[in-house]
């Protein structure tokens, strides 16, 4: 990548600041700036709804502060046409582009794709997204990670009863698309209180043990090196209680979504501490995840003493 190593521009930019004027930085270190000034080019193809969410005004001139462009990518003409970029950003899906990006990468391999289709196949599908989670088999001092008990059901909601009791799956259960591909409908979830309720789900899905987590979640973001973490209102938990009273599938909404931030809100301490940090280390190497974003639960009821936090829980990933 071209950033550090070409484009030099005044030191300390503040991300939330325009640039800075001539009387702010010396004439000298402009015109230095001015001849070295060569931009890092990121080809974007993002859904509109991507565009929408990502593409924001006040993002795109951080970037541009940063020397970073984006530049639309048309789809309706070859890529090798388009260009050069630096990177090429992508968030589609589909076989044929797909095999654009793969006969683009043979021929632009001083590109980079983010992701290469190959490496990111498995997060299109909510079962192969959290295998990689469950293989890691990550027991730590600070306790063991983990995937809820999930089961997928392909096809014929009317197996989806008998196939929960042989797998032995306990009420109530998330009902979740198997695809993930980025559209409103694989983010449509559903919490199943009773055994007869399940027939009314439409399969191909993931169904997952309701974990209860005291209501509070937390959003971990990896960018290379930098781990960011927030705390997001959820689900409330379950009682035993409501569980005996409460039947049917209750379809909801996306809870845990930025509005839904618990990071100001006055929490219980048992459920307001954050993962350690050094564990949130340890999972990102592990699992090798460079530019990622996922959602960690935990069962609040081992969560005995305060000072005691985050020692020996089961983590859910
Ligand atoms: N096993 C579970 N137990 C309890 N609550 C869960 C479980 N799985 C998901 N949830 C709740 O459902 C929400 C959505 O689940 P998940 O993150 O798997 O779906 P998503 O479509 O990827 O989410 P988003 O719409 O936020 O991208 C979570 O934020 C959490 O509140
Ligand atoms: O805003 P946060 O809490 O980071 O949640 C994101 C989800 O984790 C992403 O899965 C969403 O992207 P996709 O809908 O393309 O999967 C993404 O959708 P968006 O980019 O349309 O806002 C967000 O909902």
């Amino acid at each position: 990548m071209r950033l550090e190593e070409e484009f030099s521009h005044c030191d300390n930019y503040d991300e939330e600041e325009e640039p800075k004027t001539m009387s702010q930085c010396s004439i000298g270190a402009l015109q230095q700036q001015q001849q070295q000034q060569k931009f890092v080019v990121v080809g974007y193809a993002l859904t509109s709804k991507k565009i929408k969410s990502f593409l924001q005004p006040k993002f795109e001139g951080l970037a541009r502060n940063k020397g970073i462009l984006f530049v639309a990518i048309d789809q309706n003409r070859p890529l090798s046409d388009q260009g050069p970029f630096d990177i090429v950003l992508h968030k589609l899906t589909g076989k044929e582009w797909r095999q654009i990006l793969e006969d683009y990468r043979q021929t632009h391999p001083e590109v980079t794709v983010l992701d290469p289709p190959d490496a990111i196949q498995h997060l299109h599908n909510r079962q192969s997204m959290l295998q990689c989670v469950a293989d890691m088999n990550l027991s730590t001092s600070y306790g063991r990670v983990g995937v809820p008990r999930q089961l997928v059901i392909k096809k014929d909601a009317s197996s989806i009863a008998d196939a929960v009791d042989k797998a032995g799956l306990i009420l109530p259960l998330v009902a979740k698309p198997l695809v993930a591909d980025g559209s409103a409908k694989s983010h449509e979830l559903s919490l199943a209180y009773d055994q007869y309720s399940l027939q009314k789900l439409e399969p191909p899905l993931v169904l997952q043990e309701f974990v209860n987590h005291g209501g509070v979640l937390f959003k971990v973001y990896i960018v290379g090196e930098a781990i960011k973490v927030v705390r997001r209102f959820s689900l409330p938990d379950v009682t035993k209680r409501e569980l005996s009273k409460v039947t049917g599938v209750f379809r909801f909404p996306r809870v845990s979504c930025a509005a839904a931030s618990a990071d100001d809100a006055d929490l219980d301490p048992s459920v307001a501490e954050l993962p350690p940090r050094p564990l949130l280390e340890r999972l990102a190497k592990e699992l090798r995840w460079r530019l990622v974003a996922f959602k960690i639960l935990t069962i609040i009821s081992f969560r005995t003493y305060y000072t005691n936090l985050w020692n020996n829980f089961d983590i859910f990933i």
